[in-house]
């Protein structure tokens, strides 16, 4: 399993969120000698596939973010079909439950020692307390956070997914051993766009993440490498 990050460069996860294999590829050529894993979602992986997977993994762990969420055969047989893929972290959502997180945790344990990073994603970053009121869930997101986070490591996730705003709380209730990644991070100045839950990437760093994910703000930048460097020198040694 891909170890944890040492330096500030390697802790930052650019995410290529574009359709296109080709700005992809050159992206992930230019970020991966200044930054950790690379992510690969659901936007490159709809347009692009496997193949897509194949062009990034060279050059960097990449993290495969496809949030799986379906009955545990389907998903322990999307995992199984993942695997020859070999990404270093997998995401799935919490809220599919204690049965499906466990059935992808029994089909990764085939790859042995190499198995992915799970991940289960808690509550989007996209979701402020209104958002989640409507899906049902009343109360603070943080509250949510917490409930699903221990659902989803008692099931057999090795960390989790979570917006800066949560990541003290987690450490608090779960201490060091949960891998957290943290989206829903931007610069100071930089636009939110449909991020609710926010902070900036050394507020994250400092309150316990191991990994950021940035998208926008790298990619959607004239100068990415630039970006990308920048943020790395924000963050705490
Ligand atoms: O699983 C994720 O990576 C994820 C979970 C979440 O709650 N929020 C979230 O933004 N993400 C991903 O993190 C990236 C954030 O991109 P930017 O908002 O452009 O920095 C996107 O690729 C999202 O798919």
């Amino acid at each position: 399993m891909l170890q944890r990050p040492t330096t500030a460069a390697a802790r930052i996860i650019p995410a290529l969120d574009t359709p296109d294999a080709d700005r992809a590829a050159a992206l992930a050529a230019a970020l991966a000698p200044h930054c950790g894993p690379l992510k690969l979602g659901l936007e490159l992986f709809a347009a692009e596939g496997p193949a897509a997977m194949r062009r990034i993994a060279p050059l960097a762990p990449v993290f495969l973010d496809l949030k799986l969420h379906d009955i545990p055969n389907t998903v322990a047989g999307a995992v199984r079909s993942l695997l020859p893929l070999r990404p270093a972290m997998l995401t799935l959502h919490a809220g599919g439950g204690t049965a499906m997180l466990a059935a992808a945790r029994a089909a990764a344990e085939a790859a042995g020692a190499d198995r992915p990073i799970l991940l289960a994603v808690t509550v989007l970053t996209s979701m402020d307390a209104a958002a989640l009121a409507a899906t049902g869930v009343a109360g603070d997101p943080a509250g949510q956070v917490l409930r699903l986070a221990g659902l989803a490591l008692a099931a057999g996730a090795d960390g989790l997914v979570c917006s800066p705003q949560e990541v003290a709380a987690i450490r608090a209730e779960f201490g060091p051993a949960p891998y957290l990644v943290v989206p829903g991070v931007r610069p100071a100045g930089s636009a939110a766009g449909d991020q609710a839950r926010t902070a900036t990437p050394a507020e994250a760093v400092a309150a316990g993440a191991d990994w950021i994910v940035v998208g926008r703000p790298i990619t959607g930048a004239a100068d990415p490498v630039a970006a990308l460097r920048a943020i790395a020198g924000s963050l705490p040694r």
